[in-house]
């Protein structure tokens, strides 16, 4: 087991990693040093903190960063008491320098996230993060678009390659009801004792909580959340609810409700922009199964071509786009305005 505990369901705050994207990518030391007293005193015991596109998220394409991530990630780990830090990283985007930076700045905890088809690709970075002494989480992202058993193939590759807890990830808030036991399920079939399994919730179709539940009755023993729901989309699955539905359903996650409830509210909130909002656009996203991540650079690209944002969502979710392809979301945006230039100039009438 990757962890000694004596809590049923381990939790993992998301909103210094996942927020990162709500928040485009400006988190301080200040942000950082505040959530994660706060997070950290209410009981919350993992806390990720990177870009929101993971180590070395920081570029052109993804949103450059305010303050250096692995600045971000020593603060985390000097503020944190009791609370381990985790750190996310895409193959690819971060590289294995990357992982031993943040394992020597004191984060614990390595998370590696894939396409839900790909895991081969994380392989090495699996097997580094255990030559570390790291723990090892494992990401198998747009889960919704693959049936139970590819998950379960997927997910053994990376138990395979050292992941010790592989996470259905609902990167898209997709997921309905038992389309999220029926994964956390197959995964715990095919995991047995080698892994654990986990799931990571987002709430554009307003499920985080009851999804998390499911995944809990199912078997997941890691779950993700954001404190306030601060997160890509409509946020990801909040901390404070889930915390009190599992100490009302009599599961023990270790958090003190109270604490977390005040941490949402009064620390939190002032480091958001603003509320991640269940609006038209995540909810489209849930609808149409877009990654939550694509949210802001839909809301840019449709002020840039004056076209619906909604209208780049659905197409994108037609085209199936995984994570980063994100420029094809200027594609889509620049031939909605072409068409629409096209039907209402004098010629077309
Ligand atoms: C770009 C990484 C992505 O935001 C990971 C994640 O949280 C998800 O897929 O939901
Ligand atoms: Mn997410």
């Amino acid at each position: 087991m990757p962890y000694s505990s004596d809590l049923d369901i381990r939790v993992t705050d998301s909103s210094l990693r996942d927020g990162s994207h709500a928040k485009q990518h400006q988190f301080t030391v200040e942000h950082v040093t505040s959530m994660v007293a706060a997070l950290d005193d209410a009981g919350v015991p993992v806390i990720e903190v990177t870009h929101g596109d993971g180590l070395g998220g920081s570029s052109f394409n993804y949103g450059f960063s305010h303050t250096p991530e692995q600045e971000l990630i020593k603060a985390a780990v000097r503020t944190a008491r009791n609370a381990k830090i985790a750190f996310l990283m895409l193959p690819g985007l971060g590289i294995q320098d990357d992982i031993r930076e943040a394992a020597d700045n004191g984060a614990s905890v390595c998370r590696i996230a894939t396409h839900c088809t790909e895991a081969d690709v994380a392989v090495q970075h699996f097997g580094l993060a255990r030559e570390l002494g790291l723990e090892t989480v494992g990401f198998l992202m747009m889960s919704h678009s693959r049936p139970p058993e590819v998950l379960a193939a997927q997910a053994r590759i990376m138990a395979d390659a050292g992941c010790q807890c592989v996470y259905v990830v609902d990167s898209a808030g997709a997921l309905v009801m038992e389309q999220t036991s029926d994964r956390i399920a197959a995964l715990v079939a095919e995991l047995g004792d080698d892994a654990q399994v986990g799931f990571h919730g987002h709430e554009n179709l307003g499920l985080g909580v009851a999804n998390s539940v499911l995944a809990v009755r199912a078997g997941a023993q890691q779950i993700d959340g954001s404190t306030r729901r601060f997160g890509a989309g409509a946020g990801n699955t909040p901390v404070e609810a889930f915390a009190a539905v599992a100490e009302k359903l009599g599961v023990r996650t270790g958090i003190d409700v109270l604490k977390i409830i005040d941490a949402a509210e009064d620390v939190v909130r002032p480091v958001m922009d603003g509320e991640c909002l269940l609006d038209r656009m995540s909810l489209t996203m849930g609808y149409a199964g877009v990654y939550s991540s694509f949210l802001k650079h839909a809301d840019r690209q449709a002020a840039r071509y004056g076209v619906s944002g909604a209208e780049i969502l659905l197409e994108a979710g037609r085209r199936q786009l995984v994570g980063g392809q994100e420029d094809q979301l200027i594609e889509i945006a620049a031939g909605l305005a072409a068409r629409s230039a096209t039907a209402t100039s004098p010629a077309a009438k």
